[in-house]
């Protein structure tokens, strides 16, 4: 049924408008090219991308996997033209982009319906922005409804669907200007794991029926799993200083994916690794338009020892007490160490649910990442083995290595009567930090120096006071 519709929908789209030829495997569709991208800052241009070369080609699908905040995102806008990049170009079919790009359409996490349109005016919207005619457009509409499992629900409002049935109109929406490549921003991440599961497998059914509407796939995804059951490729963004590729890897597994082969797991393995593992980024040349030395992104440049740590090139990771806490003891019930996969697995939890919380014991020398497994150092065996009292010590020692605790301690102490307006930090932050990160920076400076009882914070006054313990 899928794949009449297919054809249907197809036939619809011809009768629609002319079409350029459709691309043969192995063209390149896309490319980027000394890509680099800074937004503007409180105080300057924050790098996020710095020297991209990417190519995408007809007849594969491209997984654009990293950390949050490594940039995936801001490359695939860059790729749907949605967004200029600061330097380097963006190509289509060979000729550089000057606006959007005519053969991408998106699919984005949150779905972006218009909530006063029906499922079916959804639809038609990218044909009509394409001057389509009113007949052809609802023709063709039907037909992408029909193909991704909506026939029935054309006359619905969004609020009145779910959010799988959502999202499926928001791939009917894409699909149905058969764009050559289809930009996938998260797709399934805000749905149930089932639901998820359901959609993810449909969608290569019909890929791998090899009569899908587009002729690539770019997904932005934060799920390694998803990535090697998905993709062809995986380019694994890292964030250290900005967005660079850290590393491509070719899949090469057969389709239909076996989870239980063994290959699927290994290949799982090496991406956990590259994206966990402490591996060294180049400093090269960052995007052209970035006042030198400024504002790092979430990530710690590796190889810089405690006494050049600072709060602008070491930022906090977003990981509570709790949060860190309950992974030292978990890592220190399987005996001191255990690898980083399984653990995830065991939780049920993604990648980026444990690195920030990973990311803080290895600030805090709790614990050192070798290879695919967590070690917990004796400070963190101690830590995790102690009683209320004796960690809080252990935290606190530990936590005056983290370099914003430390200054906001030391800040405190010299301040006449002990407190100061958190508008001081943030005015200190904001020099290299977005307002969003330099909340989150507060939050978890703020969360560790309270349990640590080094310093507490008023939230009525967003004034910092130095605790009793630590003035002494
Ligand atoms: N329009 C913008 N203006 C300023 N900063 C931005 C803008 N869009 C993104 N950023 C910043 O750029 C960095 C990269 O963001 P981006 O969303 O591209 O990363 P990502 O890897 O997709 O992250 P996530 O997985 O969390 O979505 C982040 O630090 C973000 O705060």
């Amino acid at each position: 049924m899928v794949l009449n519709a297919l054809r249907t929908l197809r036939t619809a789209r011809h009768a629609v408008a002319p079409r350029a030829p459709r691309p043969a495997d192995g063209e390149v569709l896309l490319e980027t090219v000394g890509l680099t991208k800074a937004y503007a800052g409180a105080d300057g241009e924050l790098p996020v991308l710095g020297g991209i070369d990417l190519q995408v080609r007809a007849g594969e699908v491209v997984a654009l996997l990293g950390k949050s905040g490594s940039g995936k995102s801001t490359l695939l806008r860059c790729l749907a033209g949605l967004v200029p990049p600061s330097s380097g170009t963006v190509s289509y079919r060979g000729a550089p982009l000057t606006g959007a790009n005519p053969g991408t359409a998106m699919v984005f996490q949150t779905f972006a319906l218009l909530p006063w349109l029906t499922v079916l005016q959804n639809v038609e919207l990218g044909l009509e922005a394409r001057g389509v005619p009113a007949d052809a457009r609802s023709q063709a509409a039907r037909q992408a409804i029909d193909l991704i499992g909506l026939d029935g629900f054309e006359s619905a409002y969004p609020k009145e669907l779910s959010g799988g049935m959502r999202q499926r109109v928001g791939f009917a929406r894409a699909l149905v200007v058969e764009p050559d490549v289809l930009m996938m921003d998260e797709p399934f991440s805000a749905l149930d794991v089932l639901t998820a599961e359901n959609l993810r497998g449909e969608l290569m059914e019909l890929w791998e029926s090899g009569q899908f509407p587009t002729r690539a796939i770019v997904l932005v995804t934060h799920n390694i799993e998803e990535a090697v059951l998905m993709a062809d490729r995986i380019v694994v963004l890292g964030s250290r200083p900005y967005g660079t590729i850290r590393e491509t890897f070719e899949v090469g597994l057969e389709r239909p994916r076996d989870r239980d082969a063994p290959a699927f797991d290994e290949l799982i393995d090496r991406v956990y690794r590259t994206m966990t593992g402490r591996v060294k980024e180049t400093h090269g040349a960052g995007p052209s338009s970035v006042r030198g030395g400024q504002a790092p992104l979430p990530g710690r440049p590796e190889g810089i020892g405690p006494d050049r740590r600072t709060p602008a090139n070491t930022p906090l990771p977003g990981a509570s007490v709790d949060g860190l806490s309950g992974l030292a003891e978990m890592v220190a019930h399987r005996g001191g160490s255990c690898d980083l996969a399984d653990l995830a697995d065991d939780l049920g939890l993604e990648i980026d649910d444990v690195l920030p919380l990973v990311d803080a014991l290895d600030l805090l020398g709790f614990a050192v990442v070798t290879g695919d497994d967590l070690v917990l150092t004796d400070r963190g065996s101690t830590f995790a083995g102690a009683d209320v009292r004796r960690s809080k010590e252990i935290f606190a020692e530990a936590a005056l290595d983290a370099p914003l605790v430390r200054l906001i301690t030391t800040s405190l102490r010299q301040s006449p009567d002990s407190t100061l307006r958190a508008g001081f930090f943030r005015d200190v932050l904001a020099h290299h930090y977005t307002s969003e990160q330099v909340t989150q920076q507060l939050e978890t400076a703020t969360d560790w120096g309270r349990y640590a009882e080094l310093f507490g914070y008023d939230a009525e006054r967003e004034e910092y006071g130095l605790d009793d313990s630590a003035a002494a």
